[in-house]
């Protein structure tokens, strides 16, 4: 079943990213009570920082056991280790250096210095084999607590982009991006399958450049012209928007007090 996305509108960025992170270290307290441990999927760029800068200042980011959370990405730019553009840099910056994680439990994408020597496609492999190898893997990959997406202004998510092989992909759990419309062009993702193996997808868009992929990956679109409309989790969708990002939305689709 696909369930229907629910959206949720903020303010500003300021408090979208505040309010986003309230939402997700509830979830994670949520899922180590019920299960011991929690997993969610991290993604990169502005609004994804923004939630883990968030996290790493909110005076509640210590009623997580954070030694009991798996960290994954949905994304990575293939470049080298420690390279200021890739996402688990920018995320360490964020927050990962600040709290107590597992190092064991903690997944970077490989680096293009790593052992596949610059080829994405072999990174991408290795990436679904640690997937798959994971104990609560019951398939392809463990049914993620939370999977956070950015939404681009063009509706990509991860890094699958409208029209590019990476959103046809049905059968792999992650690709190598070849050509990516955005710098830079080679990356590995977490294909739309993956995706929809998260218990809960949280789809992340702020500012006025993202209010037309919202109101069009909202309006029925098909995923490969919008793969944002392709991304749902098995128990909850959730479009986190502020206010100018919903400022296009079809009316009716979210309760103005939603907040
Ligand atoms: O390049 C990327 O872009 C998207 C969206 O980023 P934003 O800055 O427009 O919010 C991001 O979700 C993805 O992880 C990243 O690699």
């Amino acid at each position: 079943m696909t369930p229907t996305p629910q959206v949720v509108v903020h303010r500003d960025k300021d408090e979208l990213a505040q309010a986003v992170a309230a939402r997700l270290l509830t979830k994670i307290v949520e899922a180590q009570a019920a299960r011991g441990s929690a997993s969610v999927v991290l993604t990169g760029g502005r609004n994804g920082n923004a939630l883990l800068a968030a996290l790493a200042a909110s005076p509640a980011r210590s009623s997580v056991d954070w030694s009991r959370l798996d960290v994954w990405w949905g994304d990575e730019r293939y470049l080298p280790d420690g390279d200021p553009e890739r996402n688990v840099t920018q995320a360490t910056e964020a927050l990962l250096a600040a709290v107590p994680l597992d190092p064991a439990r903690v997944h970077p994408m490989p680096a293009s210095d790593g052992p596949h020597a610059g080829d994405v496609d072999a990174a991408a492999e290795a990436y679904a084999a640690e997937l798959a190898a994971h104990p609560e893997a019951h398939g392809r990959v463990p049914a993620f607590d939370v999977l956070l997406l950015g939404v681009g202004p063009d509706t990509h998510v991860a890094s699958l982009f409208p029209e590019h092989p990476g959103v046809r992909e049905t059968e792999r759990a992650v690709v190598g991006v070849h050509g990516a419309p955005k710098p830079p062009p080679t990356r590995v993702s977490l294909t739309l399958p993956a995706i929809r193996a998260a218990r809960e997808v949280w789809l992340l868009a702020a500012g006025a450049d993202k209010a037309r992929a919202a109101a069009i990956a909202l309006s029925g679109a098909g995923e490969i012209q919008a793969p944002a409309a392709g991304a749902y989790g098995t128990a909850r969708t959730l479009w986190l928007l502020d206010g100018p990002a919903a400022a296009e939305l079809p009316r009716g689709l979210y309760p103005p007090s939603s907040a």
